[in-house]
Order: structure tokens, then C-alpha cells, then sequence
């Protein structure tokens, strides 16, 4: 953590995380400016994409590596008094209308829609992230800094990728329901469905890339206040498929843009009136065996010098109710609000 103050300092690009249930903080330390990439994934380091696949991504390489433990401390996560405001609630419900609508005229079957919740606040981003680690112990949790891209910092419940030894891991994470203590989520059809279109997408996606392939039951989830639906997708891989080609085919998946695909960026693109930037991308570990542990960008902000931008979306499907999906992603701002 100290190095990452003074590399913040020195306004020097580094990465500080810790995987799902980890025990240890990662922290990967780049030494100049410069705006690297890695088009083909094949790099050590830690790759932060954008939502936009034509967009590149920014590679910070493993050139400078610590690893250390941590330790969990008992500080229970509280919200000391940042309250969810209305701010945006119109916009948002009609956008979800209109999404409702594409799906009823037959544009696509499920589409994700997102917007941002905006503070003026100066915060601590080690700090925040410092918070992040022992509140949310089973998501991966990162601060990622470059003097040319910003700063961003997240808890995320969503595996995009994990490949080790041709070993090849996905999750269908999809549905989202507020977290009650001891007592199990009903999900109705509207979730099961929206998640399973996950799923699908996913295993048709795969299924030329990998041998031995097997689908989980699929199971409740907490993340924080919320629960979710989730899948999992393993296989072997086969040695002619490459990870960007698999990456290319699976993001953004349509637990966070939508069914078909296409039809479903378009819509977003047009619609959202905004752009996601690195919300909705994917970032994570590569090494240059081949192996790679990638995650989906959610839960997560942009961290400002006075002002932080949360991020938001849920899915829409043709049996989605506005007002439930803006509570939706009021509940979904809890998770970055609870920290600050
Ligand atoms: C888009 C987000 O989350 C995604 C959408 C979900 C949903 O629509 O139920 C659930 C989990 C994520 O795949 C987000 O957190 O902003």
C-alpha cells in the first residue's frame, strides 16, 4: 500500500489486487508513463479493457511485482451517510422503456442499460480500496491507476475468464435480488430467464473452443447486498484457440451488454447517451504461459480528483418493470456507496 502512495505521487501507473477469497494483495508497479497495450493477450501483467472492443486496452506490465499478505480486520462494512438520491430517476426508467420497447419491436431479446451516479467528494483511494478488501471478501477488488487513463477502483462478482494449464473456467452471473440475511432469494421467471440467456450465449460461444465441456447447476450467489444466479462454464481448450479469440467472442457477454450482441451495442451505444469507458470491460492477470484470471468490470468507480463516478446497469427483458430496474441499480450503487 505504501508503494502504491508513492507511485501515486509520482503519477506512475500500478495495480493493487486481491483475487475472490484471496489472502493476498497483488500490486503490479510500472516505472514511466507510458500507455501500453496488448492486443493479442499475450503479455505478463495486468490488462484493464474497455466495454468497447474496438477500443484498445492498456497493459501494465509485471515488470515491478509485490505480494503481500492481508490481513481481514473486523470493521464491518457501513454506509456513513452518503444516501442514495433520486438524481437521474426519470432519465433512467424511460431508458429502460425504450429497451423494453426494442425488445417488443424484435431488436434483441435482453439488453443491459447503464448510467452513473456522480459525487463531488476528494477520497482516499487506498483507503477505499483498503475497505473494499474486508468488505467484500469474495469478489475481486482492484485500484488501478494511469496518469493517462485515470484512476478506477472496483469489487466485482463477475469471473470473465480463467485459464490455467488449458484448464478454461466462465461464469453466467445474471439476476440480481437484494441480499436479506437468513433467508433464501425467491427468483421469479424474469431472473431465471435473463440468466439463462447468459448461459446459453456463453456455451455457443464456446463450444468450438472447448473439449470436455461441463455446465454447473446453477446456484444463489451473494455479492454484498445483492444475490445473483450463477453458472458455471469449464472445459479444456483446444491448443489451436487462442484467449484473445475466445475473449473476442465472449465480450462483452450478455450478462452486461445484451442478446444478440450487436443489436444489443448498438442500442446501448445510441440510447446510453454516454460512455462506459472501462465500466462493463474486463480486466486481470496474464502471464506469459497462457494463463490468465480476467474479471468483468462492475461495482465499480472512477475516482476523480474532487468528484468520483459510480457505475450502474442491469438487465432488461421483455418482462423487466422500470421501477424495479432503477431500484435495481439503486442497490447496485450500495456496493461503491458503502465505502466512501
Ligand atoms: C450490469 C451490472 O451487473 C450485471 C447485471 C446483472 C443483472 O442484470 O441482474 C447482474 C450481474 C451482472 O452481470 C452492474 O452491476 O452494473
Amino acid at each position: 500500500m505504501t508503494r502504491a502512495g508513492e507511485h501515486l505521487q509520482k503519477e506512475l501507473p500500478f495495480v493493487l489486487f486481491r483475487r475472490p477469497n484471496g489472502k493476498t494483495v497483488q500490486g503490479i508497479f510500472q516505472n514511466n508513463q507510458e500507455l501500453l497495450q496488448t492486443p493479442d493477450l499475450k503479455a505478463a501483467g495486468f490488462v484493464f479493457a474497455p466495454f468497447n472492443s474496438n477500443k484498445t486496452n492498456v497493459l501494465i506490465p509485471k515488470d515491478h511485482f509485490m505480494v503481500a499478505n492481508w490481513q481481514p480486520s473486523k470493521a464491518t462494512p457501513e454506509n456513513n451517510g452518503i444516501p442514495l438520491t433520486e438524481v437521474g430517476k426519470k432519465k433512467h426508467i424511460a431508458l429502460v422503456e425504450k429497451a423494453i420497447n426494442g425488445i417488443q419491436d424484435g431488436q434483441f431479446q435482453k439488453v443491459v442499460v447503464s448510467r452513473t451516479v456522480n459525487l463531488d467528494i476528494v477520497c482516499d483511494a487506498i483507503a477505499i480500496f483498503s475497505k473494499a478488501l474486508n468488505s467484500y471478501s469474495n469478489a475481486f477488488c482492484y485500484l488501478w491507476y494511469h496518469p493517462k487513463v485515470g484512476m478506477w477502483l472496483g469489487a466485482t462478482p463477475e469471473r470473465l475468464v480463467a485459464v490455467e494449464h488449458q484448464n478454461f473456467k466462465t461464469t453466467a452471473l445474471a439476476g440480481t435480488l437484494p441480499y436479506t440475511h437468513n433467508e433464501a432469494p425467491q427468483w421469479g421467471t424474469k431472473e431465471i430467464k435473463e440468466q439463462q440467456m447468459v448461459t446459453d450465449f456463453l456455451y455457443d460461444q464456446l463450444t468450438d473452443h472447448l473439449s470436455n465441456m461441463q455446465v454447473s447447476a446453477t446456484k444463489t450467489s451473494r455479492a454484498g447486498n445483492l444475490w445473483h444466479l450463477k453458472t458455471d462454464i469449464s472445459g479444456k481448450l483446444a491448443p489451436t484457440s487462442s484467449l484473445a479469440e475466445i475473449v473476442t467472442k465472449i465480450h462483452p457477454t450478455s450478462a452486461v451488454c445484451g442478446l444478440p450482441k450487436e443489436a444489443a451495442r448498438d442500442f446501448i451505444q445510441k440510447e446510453e447517451a454516454y460512455d462506459r469507458e472501462f465500466y462493463t470491460g474486463f480486466l486481470g492477470e496474464l502471464d506469459l504461459d497462457g494463463s490468465a484470471h480476467l474479471f468483468v468490470n462492475l461495482r465499480c468507480m472512477q475516482v476523480h480528483g474532487k468528484s468520483i463516478k459510480i457505475y450502474v446497469g442491469g438487465g432488461i427483458t421483455e418482462e423487466s418493470d422500470p421501477l424495479q430496474e432503477w431500484l435495481e441499480t439503486q442497490n447496485k450503487s450500495k456496493t461503491m456507496l458503502s465505502l466512501l
